[in-house]
């Protein structure tokens, strides 16, 4: 579905570097990374939206450059704004995307509208968050596309709303031939729906995996400061005041024996993504 290989771009004082990732049919692949290390940027690479210096990107089996058009029709993109169209009223924002994306159903159009409960005659710019946030799924979800990008769609909703647009996405990928390709800083989101993890620091890729692959190999471990410097696979580790925490790499058998040996069962549990992105942030 999506797949990139040794994606490079320099923009001066920020370069991302050799990005490779593969996003196959019918999942969903979280993206994240710290502030400003590059998330957006590789997105609006995806999109075509800036050029990049050397790799290659392949969406549905094809280079973006080659058939523009054609890829894009099928790509549903959702960012943080609506920041192109403030005074145009929602019927509007529906009748540009019925002129720009070749299978749009005005008439799917107008049930999200019911289902979101967004008036058409309401501006967007004065559309609260949550309904700009809901327009741009409707928008996303009205042209049969195959594959769903989007950039902080949940960011600043309340959880009934951020949850309603996670069951969206779910359904979304429960069709024929569909990704999802979400990147977030609500990494809670992230725990709930998504397949695939790729984390994003200082313009490189930490790790690009499977979520449940991630599950089996890391530990949350608590313990002394010297069980846990004694363990050698430890990513990183936060002292607190009465013990301490690291994130842990199961390598072998051997060295999950040990863990477990040095610990005790009730000081070890399974990260979820926040603590992924903590504790490998920390160490990097
Ligand atoms: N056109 C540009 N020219 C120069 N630098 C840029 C340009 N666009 C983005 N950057 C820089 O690239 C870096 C990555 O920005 P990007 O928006 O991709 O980060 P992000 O991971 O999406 O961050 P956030 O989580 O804060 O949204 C930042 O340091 C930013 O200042």
């Amino acid at each position: 579905m999506l797949k990139i290989k040794n994606l490079n771009k320099d923009l001066g004082s920020f370069k991302l570097k050799n990005i490779s990732l593969q996003l196959p049919e019918g999942y969903i692949m979280g993206l994240i990374g710290p502030n400003g290390s590059g998330k957006t940027t590789l997105i609006k690479l995806i999109m075509g939206l800036v050029d990049y210096d050397i790799g290659d990107i392949k969406i549905f089996g094809k280079n973006v450059e080659d058939s523009p058009e054609e890829i894009k029709n099928k790509i549903g993109f959702v960012y943080d704004s609506l920041n192109f169209y403030p005074h145009v009223t929602v019927k509007d924002f529906k009748n540009i995307s019925n002129y720009f994306y070749k299978d749009f159903k005005k008439s799917k159009f107008d049930e999200y509208l019911t289902k979101f409960n967004i008036n058409e005659k309401l501006k967007i710019e004065n559309l609260s968050k949550g309904q700009s946030a809901k327009l741009m799924l409707a928008n996303a979800l009205s042209h049969n596309a195959k594959l769903l990008i989007l950039d902080e769609p949940t960011a600043g909703l309340d959880p009934i709303v951020r949850k309603e647009v996670l069951m969206y996405l779910q359904e979304f990928i429960e069709g024929e031939n569909t990704s999802v390709l979400i990147c977030t800083h609500n990494t809670e989101d992230l725990d709930r729906i998504a397949d695939y993890i790729t984390f994003i620091n200082k313009g490189e890729i930490v790790f690009s995996k499977d979520k449940e692959s991630l599950k089996e190999e890391y530990r949350i471990v608590r313990g002394s400061k010297e069980d846990l410097e004694g363990l050698s696979t430890m990513i990183s580790v936060n002292h607190k005041k009465y013990y301490s925490e690291a994130l842990i790499k199961i390598d072998s058998e051997e060295s999950y024996k040990a863990m477990l040996k040095s610990v005790g069962e009730d000081n070890i549990k399974i990260p979820n993504i926040e603590e992924f992105m903590y504790y490998y942030t920390k160490r990097l």
